[in-house]
């Protein structure tokens, strides 16, 4: 049971709705009569003691803004065990009886370990555009993301058509197809290419070629930055199917943006779960989505596991190309 103060952070990339998420967590806590630190730029405020207390009015006006009003940042020195035992050293002094990170799975990693290390109690949040957190299908975020994408891919769709032109868009995901996945179906893609699987390249620049000699006015294929750089693909697919090509590359645009309203309600349901089980005395759990409703997952489990990217979906982008 917590009976004092906890503390919450962002980190990692920031996710349009990890606003929200933080709002809820200090507004809960509150409520609860328990008082709340923010730790600036994720972990590397922890570490160089970069924390403020927290009101209701620190949370106002920000529902509806992306980014995070803590400013995030990734932090190489959390992943040393000095770094970590620094960090812990900077919460224990003020209090800190337990903490809530909003983050992708390497935060969420951090995570475990300085609770593995330490004991403060943690709970976790999926705060990340990639939806890559094991356990949940839902991470805060993805949906602005993958709209913003969307509407990216309407208006490249009616230049691509007016032109009847190849379009290649390249979107974020290092390691993960599912933001690629989940907008190139949305958008109505011909070809979705991610990390997980492989893509056969001849055969794709064949099959554009006789579906334009069949009449198509346009192409668009959907590259994940982790399947390859979509500069030089729009060169080899010009060159393999000699139509004329155009290239995007979507970039930070992605992450930016007010959250959409899934965004901003998951968000905001998930504050409030994870603020009442700190308090309350859960730990080492992250709360997410499966099938609609709110989870709470081992955060060891979570971060033990890769999430693996729906075979459904991409039976679905090939089925409906
Ligand atoms: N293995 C690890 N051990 C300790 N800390 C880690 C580890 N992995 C990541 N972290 C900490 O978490 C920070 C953020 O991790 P990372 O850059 O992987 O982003 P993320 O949380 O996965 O978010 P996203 O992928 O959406 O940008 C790192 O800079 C580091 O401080
Ligand atoms: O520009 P940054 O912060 O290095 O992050 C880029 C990475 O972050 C992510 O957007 C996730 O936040 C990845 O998809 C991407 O590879
Ligand atoms: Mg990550």
């Amino acid at each position: 049971m917590i009976k004092k103060a906890i503390a919450i952070m962002t980190s990692g990339g920031d996710s349009p709705g990890m606003n929200a998420a933080a709002r809820a967590v200090v507004r809960t806590a509150l409520y609860e009569g328990v008082q709340v630190y923010g730790i600036k730029d994720g972990y590397d405020g922890m570490l160089k003691d970069d924390i403020i207390e927290l009101t209701s009015r620190s949370v106002s006006d920000i529902i509806q803004r992306g980014g995070t009003f803590l400013g995030t940042a990734r932090c190489p020195e959390f992943k040393t065990p000095e770094g970590r035992r620094k960090g812990y050293e900077n919460l224990k002094k003020r209090g800190v009886e337990g903490l809530v990170i909003i983050g992708g799975d390497g935060s969420l990693t951090g995570g475990s370990l300085l609770s593995k290390e330490t004991g403060i109690p943690i709970v976790g949040l999926p705060g990340t555009i990639d939806n890559d957190v094991w356990g949940t299908d839902y991470t805060i975020g993805c949906d602005t993301a993958a709209n913003t994408i969307v509407d990216a891919l309407n208006k490249l769709r009616d230049t691509a058509s007016a032109h009847r032109r190849i379009m290649i868009v390249e979107v974020m995901g290092h390691k993960s197809g599912w933001l690629a996945m989940e907008s190139g179906i949305a958008g109505g893609a011909e070809y979705v290419l991610v990390p997980e699987v492989k893509y056969d390249l001849d055969q794709m620049c064949e099959d554009i070629k006789a579906q334009y000699a069949a009449g198509k006015r346009y192409s668009i294929i959907v590259i994940a930055e982790g399947a390859g750089d979509g500069m030089g693909l729009g060169k080899i697919v010009e060159e393999k199917t000699g139509i004329d090509t155009r290239v995007s590359v979507l970039g930070h645009i992605q992450r930016g943006g007010s959250p959409t309203v899934e965004d901003r309600m998951k968000a905001s349901m998930l504050g409030e779960k994870a603020a009442l089980a700190l308090i309350s005395g859960a730990s080492d759990v992250v709360f997410g989505f499966e099938q609609g409703k709110v989870v709470s997952i081992n955060l060891f489990d979570s971060v033990n596991n890769k999430k693996t990217l729906d075979p459904e979906l991409v039976r679905l982008a090939r089925v409906l190309a």
